[in-house]
């Protein structure tokens, strides 16, 4: 019962209560995807390994449907997103990684072992944005662990993915005529249970 008051709560505040939802979550290897998913599944921060193979979580209580997928990040995981799009209504595409520890974006892709570049994302952002299994899933672009100094900020972070111009607007913005996909950007830090709140809101008036 305990589990079921939390479950509703964190659906009912996230807008998802009554809703069925598929959610993928995408991202570069050690963006945050797997400590999300248990974050939003049980509210506790685990410390996880690197997801080697695709797992699912599905949840349902009452009339909620909820499904996350969760694709491993590495390069060889990223060979496998394909194959799930087609089971997707809704795509996360989780936390691009945008840490910078030396404040300089411009050698952050390619000069630092190790480092998850904005490069790197870009590319694979751009690939899914551009493919047409996708086109009219809305993503909700996470831009996690804010609480690292050094972090990008909203704008950057942005400009550096190429969204600029590109996001359809936060808060409530009616896109059923225009045909556009919905897509925003929103800056979290998982840890700190901050922001991702504010992205599911956004997506949720999207869910049919
Ligand atoms: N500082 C900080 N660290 C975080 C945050 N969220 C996740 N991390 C850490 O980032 C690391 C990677 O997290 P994972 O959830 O395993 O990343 P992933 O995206 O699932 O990575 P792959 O499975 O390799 O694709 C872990 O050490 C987490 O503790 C955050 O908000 N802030
Ligand atoms: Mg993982």
């Amino acid at each position: 019962m305990f589990l079921f008051d939390w479950f509703y709560g964190v659906l009912a505040s996230l807008g998802l209560w009554q809703k069925e939802a598929k959610i993928l979550f995408l991202g570069l290897d050690n963006a945050g995807k797997t400590t999300l998913l248990h974050m939003l599944k049980d509210e506790r921060l685990v410390q996880h390994q690197p997801t080697q193979h695709p797992t699912s979580e599905e949840l349902s209580i009452g009339k909620i449907k909820f499904k996350a997928f969760d694709l491993g990040g590495h390069q060889i995981a990223r060979r496998v997103w394909k194959d799930y799009y087609a089971k997707v209504c809704w795509c996360l595409s989780d936390s691009w990684e945008a840490n910078i520890d030396n404040g300089s974006f411009a050698d952050s892709a390619s000069s630092l072992p190790g480092r998850r570049g904005l490069q790197e994302a870009k590319r694979e952002l751009d690939a899914l944005l551009s493919d047409e299994a996708l086109a009219n899933v809305p993503f909700l672009i996470l831009g996690n662990k804010i609480d690292i100094p050094y972090a990008a900020s909203e704008d950057e972070l942005r400009f550096h993915l190429g969204l600029t111009n590109f996001t359809t607007g936060k808060g409530k913005v009616n896109l059923t005529e225009s045909n556009v996909r919905p897509l925003e950007v929103f800056m979290c830090s998982i840890v700190r249970k901050m922001g991702y709140g504010d992205g599911f809101k956004w997506l949720s008036q999207y869910i049919k």
